[in-house]
């Protein structure tokens, strides 16, 4: 650097970031620190499939933004690496939400291209997966990720009593299935039909969330990437751990540490200081908010502002503004409310109503107008 006039300033053509990539959402990590012992225990699962036997199940369970799907599409990639005689697909069940859905989606990793949009039954869907299979005698490992969603729309059952079962219905075929939650209130194996109990028993691998210094760790790696040398110091980037501490989740920080790198280039500065953090902490601290926003249904979106707009009340109340809204019965209102629950997006709580006994009241789980900014 020179001791020009205009040391300290960006030009137009100059970056704090060297690679903004490593910062997006879809960016898979290089490295991938303080995960050993569950890759470990992962790979366990899934080594008899390398040799052409049925893995192990396993349910992979912890909070958002532990490392669990990346540790999976890295897993994925290894055995991918080591032999084509097994098939691995990822299914994001946020998306994907219902049994058709799933297979739908095990079909188009099996064959490359969609079903038929004019629609077949569920059991031609299967028995095509599963002959195709057989006929090129492969082991599947299906990873349902999210499955928690599965659970919201009363699926989780039927999906997997059908990939568990398939070897009885369709003999050679060979599945293995990694189920993956992040809902900690989800009893996952309890919630499941007896039929499927009995025939369900995963290994368990838990991604606790991760600490500070182990936060610290794996951010400096991504800032090492991400950013020119001593864009940001030591202590900057500590505060941005303990900021994605109070979450937990590593998304928190590592949009942090992108949203900072602007603010920074915004002021024309060639370093992230405190007050870039400080400022982007304002909108990264609702990471996980916009990340449930996006996946929910219109009538969902509606229920949520309506809540928004009573914040507090009986659920019978917000029924009624809702019904006039959508024309849904009750049924249905309550089932979106468990799932909204479920989400954490708002506090469904009994509480004693004066002559009316018990009755839950719904309240939003995040700031009201966070909660309605992001709703438009
Ligand atoms: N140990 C790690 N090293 C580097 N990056 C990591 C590590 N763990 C997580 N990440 C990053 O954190 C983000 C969230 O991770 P990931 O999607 O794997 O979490 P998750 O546990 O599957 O979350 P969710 O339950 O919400 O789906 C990703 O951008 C991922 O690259």
């Amino acid at each position: 650097m020179t001791d020009g006039p205009d040391e300290g300033m960006l030009s137009w053509d100059e970056s704090v970031f060297r690679n903004e990539h490593v910062f997006e959402i879809d960016y898979v990590p290089e490295t991938f620190k303080h995960r050993e012992e569950q890759t470990r225990s992962l790979t366990y699962a899934l080594r008899p499939a390398v040799r052409g036997s049925r893995p192990l199940n396993v349910m992979v369970r912890g909070p958002p933004g532990t490392g669990k799907t990346t540790a999976i599409q890295k897993l994925f990639d290894e055995v991918g690496a080591q032999t084509s005689d097994v098939r691995t697909i990822r299914v994001n069940c946020q998306v994907n939400a219902t049994r058709y859905s799933v297979f739908s989606r095990l079909f188009e990793g099996t064959f490359d291209y969609e079903p038929p949009s004019s629609g077949i039954s569920f059991k031609k869907l299967f028995g095509q997966i599963a002959e195709k299979l057989v006929e090129e005698d492969r082991v599947l490992v299906v990873a349902l990720d999210d499955v928690n969603y599965l659970f919201y729309e009363n699926e989780a059952s039927d999906t997997l009593y059908s990939l568990l079962r398939a070897h009885e219905e369709y003999p050679g075929a060979k599945i293995g299935v990694i189920v993956v939650s992040s809902d900690p209130a989800l009893e996952v194996i309890e919630e499941l039909d007896s039929r499927v109990q009995s025939v369900f028993r995963p290994e368990d691998v838990y991604f606790p969330v991760y600490d500070q210094p182990e936060i610290v760790d794996i951010l400096d790696e991504r800032v090492k990437r991400g950013f020119h040398d001593g864009v940001i110091s030591r202590e900057t980037l500590e505060r941005v751990a303990e900021l994605t501490a109070e979450s937990g989740d590593l998304r928190v920080g590592i949009d942090l540490l992108r949203r900072a790198g602007l603010n920074a280039e915004m002021r024309a500065s060639r370093t992230v200081e405190m007050e870039d953090v400080e400022e982007a902490y304002e909108k990264s601290k609702y990471i996980s908010l916009s990340r449930s926003l996006s996946n929910l249904t219109d009538t969902e979106r509606a229920l949520l502002e309506v809540v928004a707009n009573n914040d507090g009340d009986q659920a019978g109340d917000v029924y009624e503004e809702f019904h006039e809204r959508t024309d849904l019965g009750y049924t249905r209102y309550s089932e979106i409310v468990n799932k909204l629950d479920q989400l954490g997006l708002i506090a469904a709580d009994y509480a004693d109503v004066d002559g009316r006994g018990r009755s839950r009241s719904l309240s939003l789980a995040y700031d009201r107008d966070a909660v309605l900014d992001r709703l438009e």
